[in-house]
């Protein structure tokens, strides 16, 4: 497959993912969680690769989620080449891959791009790193892989990131667990490829069934995700959805007035 949206490079035994729409604040589209699920398997399917580091290019963001743009201009994120959306199979994909993830936080981690880093299997963040959920301000929710947050940072962490949409500095959410390190961005790579060193060199069968030991707890979430993708389906047409991204390509704050009810 020729990617457009990604890049997928291998050195000593460690695949680089990288999301590449700098211009975008590397924000996903069919195309791109197309392209993802495509390496994250490569790199699963390469005995010679012993961990995946995940990144984004340039250093303003990790991942800001859906491509907002895309969906106002065109009416929705776009297909993959098959026809589907398949960013539940992504986040199953990296859970899935028996290897250890390691997401390089290089900058702003938004809405589905936080979603992506939490699935990983570890998390190191620039300094300037900043998180946070934005789905009820926009017209999106994720109450699939989006609830793992509890996981990782606790129920009031997590209740608190989702209902109050804010933003979280790579500092504060070390504190909550939900990165295992920061450092200056610009020896983020440097770490994150110390840190991938250090796991090809141990027994691969091993973290094997470790990383399928610590998913029995999370495996449900996969069903969880897809009964709440067919929702968020469903909401993603209503005129509630529409104000939240509409307000956000106008940059005004969304009007949920007329939606208040039950
Ligand atoms: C990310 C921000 C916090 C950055 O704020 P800042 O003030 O620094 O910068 P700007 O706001 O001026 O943004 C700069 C520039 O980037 C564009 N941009 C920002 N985010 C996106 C985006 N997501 N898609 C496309 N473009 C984006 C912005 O428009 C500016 O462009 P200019 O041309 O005006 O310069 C802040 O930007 C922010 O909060 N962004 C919104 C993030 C967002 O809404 N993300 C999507 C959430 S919904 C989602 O992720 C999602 C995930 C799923 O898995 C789904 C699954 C199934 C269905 C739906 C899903 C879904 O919706």
């Amino acid at each position: 497959m020729d990617y457009t949206d990604i890049r997928y490079e291998v050195a000593d035994r460690i695949a680089t993912i990288t999301i590449d729409r700098e211009k975008r604040l590397n924000a996903f589209r069919g195309r791109t969680v197309e392209e993802l699920l495509h390496a994250f398997r490569a790199a699963w399917a390469d005995d010679d690769v012993g961990a995946v580091i995940f990144t984004g290019a340039g250093n303003k963001a990790f991942c800001v989620g859906g491509d907002q743009k895309e969906f106002v201009e065109t009416g929705s994120y776009g297909l993959s080449q098959n026809g589907r959306w398949e960013i539940e199979d992504l986040h199953v994909a990296i859970r899935s891959i028996p290897k250890p993830v390691i997401a390089a936080v290089n900058g702003f981690a938004i809405g589905g791009g936080n979603v992506l880093a939490a699935v990983c299997d570890v998390a190191i963040a620039a300094e300037h790193a900043r998180f946070g959920q934005v789905g009820p301000r926009v017209g999106s929710f994720d109450a699939g892989w989006g609830t793992h947050l509890t996981r990782l940072i606790g129920e009031r962490r997590a209740r608190e990131m989702w209902f109050f949409c804010r933003q979280y500095t790579a500092t504060e959410v070390e504190r909550w667990g939900l990165v295992n390190k920061v450092v200056p961005g610009d020896s983020l790579m440097a770490e994150a490829t110390a840190w991938a060193r250090e796991t090809v060199a141990l027994s691969p069968t091993a973290l094997k069934f470790l990383k399928c030991a610590f998913n029995l707890e999370t495996g449900g979430l996969g069903a969880q995700a897809l009964f709440a993708d067919a929702g968020l389906q469903l909401y993603l047409e209503s005129p509630e959805c529409q104000e939240g991204r509409v307000a956000f390509a106008e940059k005004r704050a969304p009007d949920f007035a007329a939606r208040r009810k039950g």
